[in-house]
This record gives structure tokens, C-alpha cells and sequence, in this order.
């Protein structure tokens, strides 16, 4: 288990007193095992207060990723720093300095919601002095300050995701990771999820590393690495990831498909495909080309839709491929 940590259960969040070193770098990072080559030559940079997003499908290599980070896996080659310690070196200092959310929970459903805080405190030694204080605030970061004597086995799911990041953030972590966390959620649970993810960034100041398969959450974060076979295939803002694709999308539905098809070629030089509502065409600056061309057929058009690019596209122009079709996950 983790090892333990002997700061002040009333110190400020450690992230206000090491500004300048990054939350996390990585370089060359590889993972082998005797079937597949995981993890092929990753690096990444996460500054402190960042939220880091890891997308991509199933065996993409997030999981592995993840694991090297928080030292649950030794990497076959590459170099981890967290919070400015060497993985190698000081896992012990790397492993107080994070807090980790697993795909699978691991609390104690016969112990209460306060029970298996203080049951960490303890695996953590954690000073007794402020951490009755400590566990309150983290029961009410969660919305379970009700509940903080009811069994954990007669919570709902979102509740004890919400427990669970509370137990990963009681120690003051600087790096709070979190494998797929609104895995098995619903989409209600999922945005209260969200909603309290911005929360614990604002109140405790700490940097947040996820891995998602879903698109929309990936657009919520400040910074994302798209994984693909176990490499990234592109990291940046979501803006500036679909900004690098020119074309929107524009779908049309027009009363002669056929005939509005050889207009757009003749009169426009766009070629138009078939679409899911009729015709889909690509062409940059969508929306001041919608008008042209509607004057510019001499068919009626019933609908047209200008879709900008995301990261579902960010993605098909970097591996060939939709994440979607892959993952099950929305789009
Ligand atoms: N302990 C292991 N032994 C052998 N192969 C493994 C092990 N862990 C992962 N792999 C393989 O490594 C590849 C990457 O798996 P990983 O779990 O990191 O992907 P992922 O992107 O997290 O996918 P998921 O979202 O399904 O967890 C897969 O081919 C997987 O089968």
C-alpha cells in the first residue's frame, strides 16, 4: 500500500508552495508484457492545477499509462517525474504526492463513508492533530456530510465516486488520478461528477489526470493527449486539436439529392457524398458557405446542418479510424 505521509492535516494545498515544477513529466515512456507492446514511446508534460486528459479507446494503453505514473507498473524504459520526484528513484515521495481513483472500487462497503477515511488516514499516518477537521471537509467537498455514518454498501454509484476522490484527496495530494471515473455512471451522475471535479480543482488546487473514452469529457478538460496503440497521436487544447482540421461538415437535405449533388460539383467544385440525412459535403467556413450554396442550387433544400470538427474527428484524422465505434462511447 501507499506509504505515508507527514505533513499537517491543516497545511495549505501543497500545489500553492512548488509553483514552477510540473506536475508530471514523462519522456520515452515504454510498457512491454510478453504479448503486446502497451505503451510505445510516450511523453507528456502536466503543469500543476491542470486537468489532463488521456483519450481514447479500449487498449489504447491509458490504463498502463496511468499505472507507470502512479508507480503500479514499472515502465520498460522512459523516465516519470511527479511533482518533481523520480518514480525510479523516490517512489516514496512520488506515491504521498498523488491520489488515485481506480477504474474498480476499493472502498470497504461494511465501513461507514467516515470510516474508510479515517481508514486511510491511518494506511497514510496521517497526524491526528486537524484531521477530524480534515474528513469533515472532505464529507462535505462530497455532499456526504448526511451520510457520513451511513454504510457504504447502501450508496449509489455517483456517491461513491464522489467518496472515493474525498478518500483520494484527504492526504493533500498534488496529483489526483483517475481511471475512466465516470465509468458505469449515468449522464446525471456523470455531469454531478463533473460539477464536483471543478469543485475539488477550486477548493484544493490540485491537478487532476484522468483517462476517458468518452468524448465529452475529454472537451472538459484544459489539456488532452489522444492514445492510440499505445502512443499519442496528437496533445493540445481541445480547441486547438480541432482547430488544426480546417473543414466543417455540412449536411444537407435537399428534394433531388442526385441533382443538387451535380450542382455542387459543377458550380461550387465541392463533391458531395452520401450523408445520414441525404448529402454531406466538407468545405472550410461552413457557416458563410451555407447561404451560397442554398441560392446556388436550383433544387429545394428542406435542411441543412454545419457540424464543426471534434474530437471524434480529431481523432478519425489521426488513426483512420472513429473512437466511437470502438469504445461504445458517446459522441
Ligand atoms: N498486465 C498485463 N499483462 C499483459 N497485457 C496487458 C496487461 N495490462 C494491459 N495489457 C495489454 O496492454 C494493452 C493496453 O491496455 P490498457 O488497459 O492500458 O488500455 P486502456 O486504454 O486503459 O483500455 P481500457 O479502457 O479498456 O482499460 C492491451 O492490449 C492490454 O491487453
Amino acid at each position: 500500500m501507499f506509504g505515508t505521509g507527514h505533513r499537517s492535516a491543516q497545511a495549505p494545498p501543497i500545489a500553492h508552495r512548488c509553483q514552477g515544477v510540473p506536475a508530471i513529466r514523462a519522456t520515452g515512456l515504454h510498457k512491454s508484457y510478453p504479448d503486446v507492446d502497451a505503451v510505445r514511446g510516450v511523453d507528456l508534460t502536466v503543469e500543476q492545477g491542470e486537468t489532463f486528459g488521456l483519450l481514447g479507446p479500449n487498449g489504447a494503453g491509458k490504463s498502463t499509462i496511468i499505472a507507470m505514473l502512479c508507480t503500479l507498473a514499472v515502465p520498460t524504459a522512459g523516465h516519470i517525474e511527479v511533482a518533481g520526484h523520480d518514480t525510479r528513484t523516490a517512489p516514496g515521495p512520488v506515491r504521498r504526492s498523488l491520489g488515485i481513483v481506480f477504474q474498480e472500487s476499493t472502498l470497504d462497503g461494511e465501513l461507514t463513508a467516515a470510516e474508510n477515511l479515517r481508514f486511510h488516514a491511518d494506511l497514510y499516518a496521517m497526524p491526528k492533530a486537524g484531521l477530524a477537521a480534515r474528513i469533515d471537509a472532505m464529507l462535505d467537498l462530497a455532499g456526504l456530510t448526511a451520510r457520513r455514518h451511513h454504510l457504504v454498501r447502501t450508496f449509489s454509484g455517483g456517491m461513491r465516486r464522489r467518496l472515493e476522490i474525498a478518500r483520494g484527496l484527504l492526504h493533500r495530494p498534488r496529483v489526483l488520478f483517475l481511471d475512466e471515473p465516470t465509468i458505469g455512471l449515468d449522464p446525471q451522475a456523470r455531469d454531478r461528477l463533473w460539477a464536483h471535479l471543478r469543485e475539488v480543482r477550486e477548493r484544493e488546487a490540485t491537478t487532476i489526470f484522468l483517462t476517458t473514452h468518452y468524448l465529452d469529457e475529454a472537451e472538459r478538460c484544459d489539456r488532452i493527449a489522444i492514445v492510440d496503440d499505445g502512443r499519442i497521436v496528437a496533445q493540445g487544447t481541445p480547441a486547438e486539436l480541432k482547430s488544426t482540421l480546417a473543414a466543417d461538415r455540412i449536411d444537407l437535405r435537399t428534394g433531388d439529392d442526385v441533382a443538387a449533388a451535380v450542382a455542387l460539383r459543377e458550380r461550387f467544385g465541392i463533391e458531395a457524398v452520401a450523408g445520414p440525412r441525404g448529402l454531406r459535403v466538407q468545405a472550410e467556413n461552413g457557416a458563410r458557405l451555407v447561404p451560397r450554396l442554398c441560392a446556388g442550387l436550383d433544387v429545394p433544400v428542406y435542411e441543412v446542418t454545419v457540424t464543426r470538427p471534434s474530437l471524434d474527428d480529431v481523432f478519425l484524422h489521426h488513426t483512420g479510424r472513429h473512437i466511437r465505434d470502438e469504445s461504445g462511447g458517446d459522441g
